[in-house]
């Protein structure tokens, strides 16, 4: 058997794309323009790439985008500074600080900083407590991508056991979080988890999110089971080049699962997606007005 491939590509596009119709609502029937800031502390290659792309997703869906950028140097109270200055600012609502932030940077103290109604990352405790009681919140983009894939893919997911590999405060613990609220029979499984290759064997979902480069074989993937790869890893090639490969042996589970993300064009994609679908809900819910029907 051959999995079908999960599209995040095309997925994303299309959660963009109904972002960009809200927000054209937003501005003739109520005159608001919802803002998005990113702020990116140093200069680590990959997040550079991460911050730009939000920025240019958020600009193409007819939102405000402003990107502030701090020395890798700066100190706790400089990043806090920012984030308080962005919370007075109404043309912005949305505040997403890019992860992972230098040593001396406490990355609890700031996103703690951040008000709640603009946590688009989903990130402060207010947003990750209501959530796991069943309030309004806003949810993580990764783990909300990787549930709107599932449920596109399944429909209803109530009753089907999810193992969750990883329990990370950004994917791993809300994932887990959001497949219980779905009524799946959710294992959280880790590095002290006993017999993993048995644990994921019984998964109908199987969510890994663990950050070691195909860690997770084909013969830990239960015939039929929809396999969501959150894992990003750069690998060398024979080649002195580097590929990107997942926490999945993609080439082994495509032929067990029902159902796989490829890495890239899998959850990727998803992650700015949402994080734009945030911004408009954020944006909605501060103005006091129901989110458009599109
Ligand atoms: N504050 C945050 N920091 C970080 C988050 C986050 O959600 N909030 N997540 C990651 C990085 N990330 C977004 O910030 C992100 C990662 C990957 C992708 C993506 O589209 N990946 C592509 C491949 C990209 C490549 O070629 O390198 C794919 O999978 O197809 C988007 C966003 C950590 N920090």
């Amino acid at each position: 058997m051959t999995a079908t491939i999960i599209d995040g590509k095309a997925f994303s596009a299309r959660v963009r794309a109904e972002a960009g119709r809200k927000v054209m609502v937003l501005k003739e029937q109520h005159d608001l323009t919802p803002g998005l800031a990113v702020v990116l502390v140093g200069e680590d290659p990959a997040s550079q790439v991460y911050v730009r792309n939000k920025g240019k997703a958020t600009v193409e869906a007819g939102m405000k985008s402003e990107e502030i950028r701090l020395d890798v140097t700066a100190t706790e109270q400089e990043v806090l500074d920012v984030v308080h200055r962005l919370n007075a600012d109404p043309t912005i609502h949305g505040i997403l600080v890019q992860l992972p932030l230098p040593k001396q940077v406490d990355e609890m103290a700031v996103l703690d900083a951040i008000d709640p109604m603009k946590d688009v990352d989903g990130f402060h405790v207010i947003n990750t407590g209501r959530q796991a009681v069943g309030l309004p919140a806003m949810v993580p983009c990764t783990p909300l991508g990787c549930l709107m894939m599932l449920k596109d893919t399944l429909g209803d997911l109530s009753g089907l056991n999810a193992v969750v590999v990883g329990r990370s405060n950004i994917v791993g613990k809300p994932m887990a979080s959001l497949l219980l609220s779905e009524n799946c029979t959710v294992t959280i499984a880790h590095s002290r988890t006993r017999d993993l290759p048995a644990v994921c064997r019984g998964a109908d979902i199987l969510v890994a999110a663990v950050g070691r480069p195909e860690m997770i074989r084909g013969d830990w993937v239960k015939p039929g089971a929809t396999v969501i790869d959150v894992g990003i890893n750069r690998i060398p090639k024979e080649d002195g080049k580097t590929r990107l490969v997942g926490d999945v042996c993609f080439d082994e589970a495509v032929e067990v699962a029902g159902a796989i993300t490829p890495v890239p064009g899998g959850v990727g994609p998803m992650t700015i997606a949402c994080l734009l679908a945030n911004t408009v809900t954020a944006a909605c819910r501060q103005a006091g007005i129901d989110e458009p029907e599109v």
